[in-house]
């Protein structure tokens, strides 16, 4: 493992214009010293569709009953996801009622800069107005910038039964698309997602659409990939422990439910570490999380669970987790297990290392990652 995980070639581009958080150890802050451009998100759709409940579930981690009585938004809300978390992006709410292609607004700019747009469709509502509001939005948002990554979220699914889901989502995504081939949009692509607040299926299309905005993942998926199959584990996800947002997994293929296993278990090391850490600190999770011992880079996990399988989580940064599902025979080679995760992360750092010392590099000067040596055997 360690000799794969070092041989590789980290042969993919790093634009500068991806910011992450503070510092890949959790130590001072790169906002202040990497370039200012965040990727930004634009989320749309007719009133009441969900789109403040969304940004408020996912990020301020408000309980999906507490944004039932939420007031309709009137004017555009631009937030910067920053907070303790590792991804950093701005996130714009923008209230359904307004033309943004409209002469009072600056369309080239809100589009122009615009990485994603999440266009949300209420799919407990009559969806024809939603579907000509979601033709006219992202033919005129493709039409001002055309790298734009489309996202179709048919939310609010918790009402419906398994058979109408499906049955919105096909047909929503055969209306659509048919709309735009009628207007000659064959190349515009949209992606399309069923989710809800009530469940993790919020969770899993937000950290879809934040995986597309980020260079690295290629590498971090073979660096996955190149753990598990050395490792014995079946599954690994790679999570902002924050908000949740799983920014990398192994190429297999992802299923609810180890997705939804994976974020309970580090709410419950979250809680622990609150109580029991060092300096326990009470208070609201992103705010726990800038308590230097409540959650750092020792943080380790074990969860046997009834059916012979263990997950086992360990701290990466001190905002990123890796968290593996595997099976109790795996596990007794904890030795190697660890041995290979010390591996993993130092490739980890590596990479994100890689667009600080970007200059360096292109210099042919050594990276010199300061990890001192691995755990013994
Ligand atoms: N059942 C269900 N209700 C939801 C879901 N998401 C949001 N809602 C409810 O939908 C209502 C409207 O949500 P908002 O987040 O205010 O909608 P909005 O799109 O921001 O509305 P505007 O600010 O008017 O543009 C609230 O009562 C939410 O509780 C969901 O996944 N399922």
């Amino acid at each position: 493992m360690s000799h794969e995980v070092d041989d590789m070639k980290y042969g993919i581009s790093f634009p500068g214009d991806f910011n992450y958080g503070p510092d890949i150890d959790g130590e001072g802050d790169t906002a202040s010293t990497l370039p200012q451009h965040k990727p930004r998100i634009l989320l749309m759709g007719l009133r009441r569709s969900g789109k403040s409940s969304i940004q408020k579930v996912v990020f301020h981690k408000v309980s999906p009953n507490e944004t039932l009585f939420l007031e309709s938004t009137n004017k555009m809300v631009k937030e910067d996801v920053t907070n303790c978390s590792f991804v950093v992006f701005q996130v714009w709410d923008l209230p359904g009622h307004l033309d943004y292609f409209d002469s009072a607004f600056d369309s080239e700019h809100i589009f122009g800069g615009c990485d994603a747009l999440i266009f949300v469709i209420d799919s407990q509502d009559d969806y024809q107005d939603a579907l000509a509001k979601l033709h006219f939005t992202v033919s005129r948002a493709y039409k001002i910038n055309a790298n734009i990554k489309f996202e179709v979220f048919i939310h609010k699914v918790d009402g419906l039964s398994d058979d109408h889901k499906i049955d919105s989502q096909r047909d929503i995504h055969q209306r659509a698309t048919d709309d735009l081939v009628d207007a000659g949009l064959e190349n515009l692509h949209l992606s399309f997602y069923l989710t809800s607040i009530y469940d993790h299926s919020i969770f899993e299309a937000f950290s879809k659409v934040v995986q597309k905005l980020i260079p690295q993942i290629p590498t971090l998926e073979n660096l996955l990939d190149i753990f598990i199959s050395n490792s014995g584990i079946e599954k690994a996800f790679l999570f902002d422990v924050v908000s949740k947002i799983y920014i990398a997994t192994d190429s297999s293929p992802v299923d609810m439910q180890s997705y939804e296993l994976c974020c309970d278990m580090i709410d419950v090391v979250l809680d622990i570490s609150t109580i029991y850490g060092d300096d326990a600190d009470f208070s609201f999770p992103p705010e726990r999380l800038k308590e230097e011992n409540a959650f750092n880079t020792d943080s380790c996990a074990v969860i046997k669970l009834n059916n012979g399988t263990v997950m086992y989580l360990r701290q990466v940064t001190k905002y990123l987790a890796l968290v593996c599902i595997l099976r109790e025979d795996s596990f007794k080679r904890q030795g190697l297990i660890d041995y290979n995760f010390w591996c993993f992360r130092k490739g980890i750092k590596e990479v994100f290392e890689l667009r600080k010392t970007n200059k360096q590099l292109t210099n042919g000067e050594n990276l010199e990652n300061g990890m001192g040596e691995p755990p013994q055997v």
